[in-house]
Formats: C-alpha cells, sequence, structure tokens
C-alpha cells in the first residue's frame, strides 16, 4: 500500500513507516513565533521549567501584526521577546523583513520534507515549499521550545488534482476561493490538501503560496504542493538543499480524492461574513466599496502588486475608495520599488505602507467604520475581522481588487 505525501514526511522524520490515524511524537524543523503568539509561549515556557530553547538555530522569531509598536502593550511584548532571543541566543529579525509566512520561505527557512510549526493558523503555508507545516497554539509552542518535538495525529489526505490553464485576470486566489466554496469551511477539517496536477505543475511559487495560505480556511491540518522544479529553482540561493522526489505513491490511500478543470473558472470572491460563502464576482458586481486593501501573507508578492497594475494601466484609484497596498516583505517591496510598482501606485492615490501585516486583521490600521465595506486581498472575512462588527469584508483576488479600486464598486477585472 502506497503513501501519501504527509505520510512520507512523517515516516521519514520519525524513522518508521507511519501511516494516517497514528500519532507519533515528531521532530521539528522549524518552529516559528511572532510578536502576538511568541510571548504566550515563551511565559509557558518558563513556567514549564525550561532553560534553553532545545536548539536556537530551528527557530524563527519576528515580528509583524503590531510594528511598530501601535500600544504600550505590543512595545512591552517587543521588548519581552527580544530579551528572549538575546538570553537563547535566537536570532530575531525583529520588525524588520516583514509578514512570517512570507519571511520563513524567502529566508529559506523552510525546505521540502520538512516539518514546521508555527504560533499561527496560516502557517500551513510553506506547504507551498513541498513541507508539512501547521500551525499550533501558544503551548504547544512552549513544548516545542523546549523540546524541539510534538505530538502529532497524521492526517489523512485529500487529493486535490486541478488541471486547465487560467483565463486571463483570473488566479490562483480565484482557485483557492472556490475551492473553499466548494469544499466548505469545515470540509477539510484535520486533513492534508494534497495539491497537484497541471494547473499546480504550471503555477509559480506566488501562487502556490497562495493556495497552501488558505488551506486552514477549510480547516486543513496542511496544504501540501509536492517539490518540483519550480520548488528547487526557488530555494535554490536560499538553502543548503538538493532537490529530491516527494511525491504521492500511485496507489496511496486518500481520505477523498477531488479533480477539477479550471479553464473556465470565473473571478471568485467571498462575501461577508465567512471565507466559504464564495460566489462570482459578476454576482455582487456594482457594490460600492469603501477600502481596498492589497497586501498580507495570502497576496502581497510582486506577482501580486503585478497583477494589480496590470489592471491599474494608466488609471487612477476612485477618490472615494481608500487603497492600501502593503508588500508582505521587504524583499518584495524592495520588487516593487525597483520596477517602479510603489510610484504607480501612489500616484493613482494608493497609500503604500512598510511591510506587515496590516489592515488584514483589523488590529493595527485601515480599521472599518460600521456600515462600510472593504475588499481584502487577504484570507478572512469574519465579522469584526478589519474594525466594526457592523462594517463587512469581501476577499477577491489582487486583480478583482485592483479593478474595485478603480470603478468603487465590487467588479469583475476582465472589464477593466
Ligand atoms: C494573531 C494570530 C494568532 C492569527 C492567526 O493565528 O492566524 C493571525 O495571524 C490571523 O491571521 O488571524
Ligand atoms: S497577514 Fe493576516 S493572515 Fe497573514 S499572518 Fe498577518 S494577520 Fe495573519
Amino acid at each position: 500500500m502506497g503513501k501519501t505525501v504527509a505520510e512520507k514526511i512523517f515516516s521519514g522524520k520519525c524513522g518508521k513507516e507511519f501511516r494516517a490515524g497514528e500519532v507519533v511524537m515528531a521532530p521539528v524543523d522549524g518552529a516559528m513565533i511572532h510578536d502576538i503568539t511568541g510571548p504566550l509561549a515563551i511565559n509557558v515556557f518558563k513556567e514549564m521549567g525550561g532553560k534553553k530553547v532545545f536548539d536556537p538555530k530551528k527557530i524563527i522569531m519576528l515580528f509583524d501584526h503590531q510594528i511598530p509598536a501601535d500600544s504600550i502593550a505590543a512595545a512591552e511584548n517587543h521588548v519581552m521577546m527580544r530579551n528572549f532571543a538575546k538570553e537563547q541566543d535566537i536570532f530575531n529579525y525583529d520588525l524588520k523583513e516583514g509578514v512570517c509566512h512570507q519571511v520563513v520561505p524567502e529566508k529559506g527557512r523552510v525546505k521540502p520534507g520538512d516539518i514546521v510549526v508555527g504560533s499561527d493558523s496560516h502557517t500551513c503555508a510553506y506547504g507551498a515549499l513541498g513541507a508539512f507545516s501547521t500551525g499550533i497554539g501558544s503551548t504547544d509552542m512552549a513544548f516545542v521550545l523546549k523540546f524541539g518535538a510534538l505530538y502529532f495525529r497524521i492526517p489523512e489526505s485529500i487529493k486535490v488534482e486541478v488541471s486547465g490553464s487560467f483565463q486571463r485576470r483570473v488566479g490562483p486566489k480565484d482557485l483557492i476561493l472556490g475551492l473553499a466554496g466548494d469544499i466548505g469551511a469545515d470540509g477539510a477539517t484535520y486533513k492534508c490538501l494534497e495539491f497537484c496536477g497541471q494547473t499546480f505543475a504550471e503555477m509559480d511559487m506566488s501562487g502556490r503560496m497562495t493556495c497552501s495560505n488558505m488551506a486552514i480556511e477549510m480547516g486543513a491540518k496542511a496544504g501540501i504542493v509536492p517539490p518540483d522544479r519550480v520548488t528547487w529553482e526557488y530555494l535554490k540561493n536560499r538553502c543548503e538543499t538538493e532537490p529530491f522526489l516527494l511525491n504521492a505513491d500511485e496507489d496511496a490511500v486518500y481520505f477523498e480524492k477531488r479533480s477539477c478543470n479550471i479553464s473556465s473558472l470565473e473571478p471568485k470572491i467571498a462575501v461577508p461574513h465567512n471565507v466559504d460563502n464564495v460566489v462570482d464576482v459578476s454576482e455582487v458586481a456594482g457594490r460600492k466599496v469603501d477600502q481596498v486593501f492589497i497586501g498580507s501573507c495570502t497576496n502581497g508578492r510582486y506577482e501580486d502588486f503585478k497583477e494589480a497594475a496590470e489592471v491599474l494601466g494608466n488609471d487612477k484609484f476612485s477618490n472615494d475608495v481608500r487603497v492600501i497596498i502593503v508588500p508582505a516583505s521587504k524583499d518584495e517591496y524592495l520588487k516593487c520599488l525597483k520596477g517602479g510598482l510603489i510610484e504607480l501606485f501612489v500616484e493613482a492615490g494608493a497609500l503604500v505602507e512598510a511591510p506587515c501585516c496590516g489592515p488584514c486583521m483589523g488590529g493595527m490600521f485601515g480599521l472599518l467604520a460600521p456600515g462600510e465595506v472593504s475588499l481584502s486581498t487577504s484570507n478572512r472575512n469574519f465579522r469584526g475581522r478589519q474594525g466594526s462588527t457592523e462594517a463587512e469584508v469581501y476577499l477577491s483576488s489582487p486583480a478583482t481588487a485592483a479593478a474595485s479600486a478603480i470603478t468603487g464598486v465590487i467588479t469583475d477585472p476582465r472589464e477593466v
């Protein structure tokens, strides 16, 4: 009986043949903590009698949710984490690099076959690199900081085979929103989504990151794209690793197999207040928007901004819309800067902010008033996610966000 990718990763790391459903204590290759969840993990680590972390080189520390500190409490958290980093000899990216899920892959801190945990739900994003990565709670993280391992129940997998090529101005975000709509917010609970097929083979790393990032929005434990040429190319100058194969076996056993063809996929949008409330953009076209946010760990890369810029062309953003653009990392920011995109967006009327989570979680800035509508390229549209519980958040691709920011109403990007 063959194995899924998740079964292969756990078997490989634990040095024994394991199957879905089994519970294992697995070593972790990387553990990410950020400014919101890090302090609790550190406090619990100390309460547990933790003196030295298991391996400072495997701990990835950075600040992205509340930077520069937006409250005294945030500033205190930062100080506490900085002190911990010094005391434990952990390299701290601090607030200089950007959003965790962009920075971890960018800095080569995750590679195919790794088991990586992060105290953030979208840690599943690194599945784009062929790793088994998942979000864990801060108390589990305290255990990981001390022991470098964690109990996992190896998940069953759902094979998602996608074929076909995207139409103009339709892309990975539309695909993953469509899948969230089909699978549902709890349709993949504790499963591993195994993404494969022609569409994924042809997708760049940025698009894969968008898809893996949103696995948790279907309840999935992980969302893996098996490593291939695109993966090794991405990692070439980021970390020391040699290409190897990590595909599922032909006769692997799945919880479920899904397949779809995206050749006629329409631009998708998640309407308030759930991520699986997905419709074609044309169904809600014409609704007024007050704010458009292009950024986040889901869609804050150069490729996303390029997509938005192509829709924008020589146009300007509507005067009635606040357009907030936030590259997900310093590297992505610099690519945009060198590519002339920052100037283009600023001239068109956008507010371009330095790399951070931005208005995604509604904590730092860009909050909505009651009755206001936001269109966001991020991953969650829960009630109150970006400010008032009486506001509405829609989720879309960068192309749809840019088209709507120009017209001031939800707009199908193929019409601009
Ligand atoms: C703050 C953090 C715990 C949270 C998460 O886990 O996802 C945040 O990043 C989010 O996107 O809601
Ligand atoms: S950008 Fe949004 S989804 Fe991503 S880590 Fe930050 S708050 Fe969470």
